[in-house]
């Protein structure tokens, strides 16, 4: 199940490029990151994955097939591939959460028990279990962009696309996101997460494109990537707080929080007072 990006470039109006010859191939990782500043291009990306949008120019392939634009293609393809928009407020189309969540399920004949059965775990995924029985418009935007999350979760795509999915999340609730995306990363679902917290990033993606006025400007694995400082501020980016503690206090380069606090206690950096 993948996605192979060949000289990709969109343009919405005819003499500006949104992705000029973007090259992608998501087989390099498990959980592959796509960041950028502002208008770089992320959600352009993702609308052209998801057949919203038609390249311009290139291809998309998916499982090596060019992708069609038919009801059938784009109805098998989203089997397949789910998508968490920026704006939960695109994503929502029921008045009620339990079956805003339940739609895509009994959309592909899915029966009540079983979808009765997902919508509870997914709901329960996201920390959202009580408003399982609440009108959507009562829910505030952190709480809808959780259901929004749940509604991917029930479908147990194989690929799922995250467009910044922990923006305007509270700390406990982003946390939660991430380890969301552990668990289904464990599960074998690969993920593309666009996101402006480059902590959040250098945690949990395993490779990087870097997108700088819709071209790619770097890309590789996450430690290699983010350790090019000057790139990464040319992007309009910043280093995550590991990183730049690597390198303003000549420590080794640590992939976690705990791993800086194991070499601190080990070379009596931290005292026990
Ligand atoms: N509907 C549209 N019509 C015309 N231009 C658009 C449209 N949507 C986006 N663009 C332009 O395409 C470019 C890429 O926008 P896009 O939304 O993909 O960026 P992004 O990286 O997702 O930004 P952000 O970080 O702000 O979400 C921008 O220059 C934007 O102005």
């Amino acid at each position: 199940m993948m996605f192979k990006i060949n000289n990709l470039t969109y343009k919405y109006e005819k003499n500006t490029s949104a992705l000029t010859n973007i090259n992608m191939d998501f087989s390099k990782g498990d959980v592959i990151g796509i960041i950028g500043s502002n208008g770089s291009g992320k959600s352009t990306l993702f609308m052209n994955l998801m057949g919203i949008l038609k390249p311009t120019s290139g291809e998309i392939l998916f499982n090596d097939n060019k992708l069609k634009y038919d009801k059938k293609s784009l109805y098998n393809l989203r089997k397949d591939v789910g998508i968490v928009f920026q704006d939960p407020e695109k994503q929502i189309f029921y008045s009620m959460v339990y079956d805003d969540i339940a739609f895509a399920l009994r959309n592909i004949g899915v029966d009540e028990d079983t979808i009765n059965r997902k919508v509870h775990e997914a709901l329960l995924a996201v920390n959202g279990i009580d408003f399982i029985k609440k009108p959507v418009h009562f829910l505030s935007y952190g709480q809808k962009k959780r259901i929004a999350i749940a509604s991917v979760i029930a479908m147990e795509n194989k690929i799922v696309l995250l467009d910044e999915p922990t923006a305007g999340l509270d700390p406990i609730s982003t946390r939660a996101i991430v380890d969301i995306i552990n668990n289904l990363k464990n599960k074998g679902i690969k993920i593309v997460i666009s996101s402006h917290d480059m902590n959040l990033m250098y945690e949990i993606c395993d490779y990087i494109y870097v997108l700088n006025k819709g071209k790619i400007m770097d890309e590789g694995l996450t430690e290699n990537v983010f350790v090019k400082e000057e790139n990464i501020i040319k992007a309009g980016l910043e280093l995550p707080w590991l990183v730049k503690i690597h390198k303003n206090m000549k420590l080794p380069l640590f992939r976690c929080e705990e791993n800086l606090y194991e070499y601190c206690e080990k070379n009596v950096l931290i005292t026990n007072n």
